[in-house]
């Protein structure tokens, strides 16, 4: 070869050189204005093995090296972590575009679901939450989540004048479970009383139905944080395929077309899909998603909220307040917008899940016919010596500039669009439990239990324990 060629050749070298360390992310610097860059000793991996490791004390590290804004470098991607809860407001303002969390969770949604984006996907999904999540929908898909719920929840209980047994559970699988099968009941819609010949052998269907279904979400949802960062074993990796290919067919069109009352919410997105001729395959793929996104949160976040209420509960859950036990029951107003009426009192209950300010459009059901007879015995309850305002107690800089200390519902143009059913289903579920239920846990000293962090960036947090209780019909 001649010098010129070799010349070419070397050149050629360092160009692809210079383009693999760029892809590597070698050069990226931290430019004025911009967080503390940390990319870690490892090219492209940066330091996932060591968030992998143990995320919350990675990120304590970091904290302590960078301060509350820092970015590190994970696998590729560079993330940016907040941890200083009074600069969310400034974040959340930013324009929507920049907080779009689309183009990375397409490929988190192909590796996890086995779905492949389509174009008009977002706008379609926006559409009809716009439609079915909010307003006069969500009152629809209220009603729904009660009537399941109901089925759920008084079935084999018995009746308090035979004076029905304790039942023993841990109370996070016990809510888990009842608030993802009513969920999603209330989304995929429930067995024809046609097909089964009555109105009880189908809601008895419904039951054992959705139980399965339950429990072989739950196996993939203990897989998912090693599926999504892609660090499965073999043997677990084929599992979770396994699970892949039963919820593609337990929640496949062709299951869903033979049920009644399917949500107008998930029926819309089918027929979308369907019009613009996918795949029917695919659509069955998109309806785990859908499953997944509508039921792998709420059921966790029930936990918070019962263990909260559970008579005998000698500490908070949640660091956010504290509860002051008081010994007298004072009466609750239904309506009105007084401090002690019901639903603020509720909506006490939800402040570590919500936006705080922004009134979620969520009591309006229980306005509705029962609920004055829901109301007359929850005056009657005894035992659940509940004022809510006197309960909880904030502390005081949590009050007015803590407008976006927690975001549950994420930000920007994908936050969630459940979050108002999400709420309802939660409050919903409490009532019941407070209604239907004398409760109490099984240690009058349980210590609360930690939170598991393998889950951290996985939406709704998990107690690394559950913690026993017992339950009775009250009537
Ligand atoms: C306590 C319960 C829930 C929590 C904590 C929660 C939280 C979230 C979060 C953090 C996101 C990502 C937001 C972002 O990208 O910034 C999300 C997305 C989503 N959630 Fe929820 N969610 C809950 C319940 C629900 C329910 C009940 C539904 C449906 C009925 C739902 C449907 C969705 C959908 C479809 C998305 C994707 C939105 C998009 O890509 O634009 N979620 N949720």
């Amino acid at each position: 070869a001649d010098t010129g060629s070799l010349i070419w050749g070397y050149h050629l070298c360092l160009v692809a050189l210079l383009g693999g360390l760029y892809v590597l992310g070698v050069f990226r610097k931290q430019r004025p204005g911009e967080p503390p860059l940390d990319k870690g000793l490892i090219p492209w991996l940066g330091h996932v093995l060591e968030f992998r490791r143990d995320t919350f004390k990675f990120l304590e590290r970091m904290r302590q090296k960078h301060g509350d804004v820092f970015t590190v470098q994970l696998g590729g991607f560079y993330f940016t972590f907040l941890q200083d809860p009074f600069s969310f407001g400034a974040f959340v303002k930013e324009s929507r575009e920049k907080l779009d969390f689309n183009s990375f969770a397409e490929q988190l949604v192909y590796r996890v679901f086995g779905y492949k984006a389509v174009e008009n996907d977002h706008h379609v999904l926006h559409n009809a939450s716009n439609k079915h999540l909010k307003g006069e929908g969500l009152e629809v898909m209220t009603q729904a989540m009660m009537s399941n719920l109901q089925n759920l929840m008084l079935h084999s209980v018995g009746s308090a004048t035979d004076q029905s047994p304790w039942k023993e559970d841990g109370l996070f699988m016990y809510s888990y479970n009842i608030v993802f099968r009513a969920g999603f009941l209330a989304l995929f819609g429930n067995v024809p009383h046609k097909s089964e010949g009555g109105e009880e052998k189908a809601k008895e269907k419904d039951r054992t139905h959705s139980e399965t279904l339950f429990y072989e979400f739950r196996k993939y949802d203990q897989l998912f944080p090693n599926l999504a960062y892609g660090v499965l074993p073999p043997k677990q990796k084929w599992e979770a395929d396994r699970l892949q290919s039963y919820f593609w067919d337990a929640v496949s069109v062709q299951n869903m077309k033979a049920k009644d009352n399917i949500s107008r919410w998930v029926w819309d997105m089918q027929q979308a899909k369907e019009e613009v001729g996918m795949d029917e395959s695919m659509i069955n793929k998109y309806m785990f998603v859908l499953l997944w996104a509508s039921q792998g949160n709420t059921g966790p976040s029930s936990f918070g909220p019962s263990l909260l209420l559970s008579p005998r509960l000698p500490q908070t859950y949640a660091a956010h307040f504290q509860i002051k036990p008081k010994n007298h029951l004072r009466s609750l107003t239904a309506t009105g917008k007084g401090k002690h009426s019901l639903a603020r009192g509720l909506d006490l209950l939800y402040q570590p899940w919500r936006e705080q300010g922004k009134h979620v459009n969520s009591l309006k059901y229980f306005k509705t016919s029962n609920f004055i007879f829901f109301l007359e015995f929850f005056f009657c309850l005894i035992t659940v010596k509940l004022t809510l305002e006197e309960w909880i107690h904030w502390p005081e800089e949590a009050k007015e500039p803590f407008i976006y200390y927690n975001m549950p519902w994420g930000a920007g143009v994908s936050m969630c669009p459940g979050r108002f059913f999400a709420t309802n289903e939660l409050k919903q579920f409490v009532f019941l439990m407070l209604v239907y239920f004398e409760f109490e846990l099984k240690n009058p000293n349980e210590e609360i239990p930690e939170i598991d962090f393998r889950r951290w960036g996985f939406g709704s947090m998990q107690p690394i324990r559950d913690v026993q209780f017992r339950y009775r019909l009250r009537f």
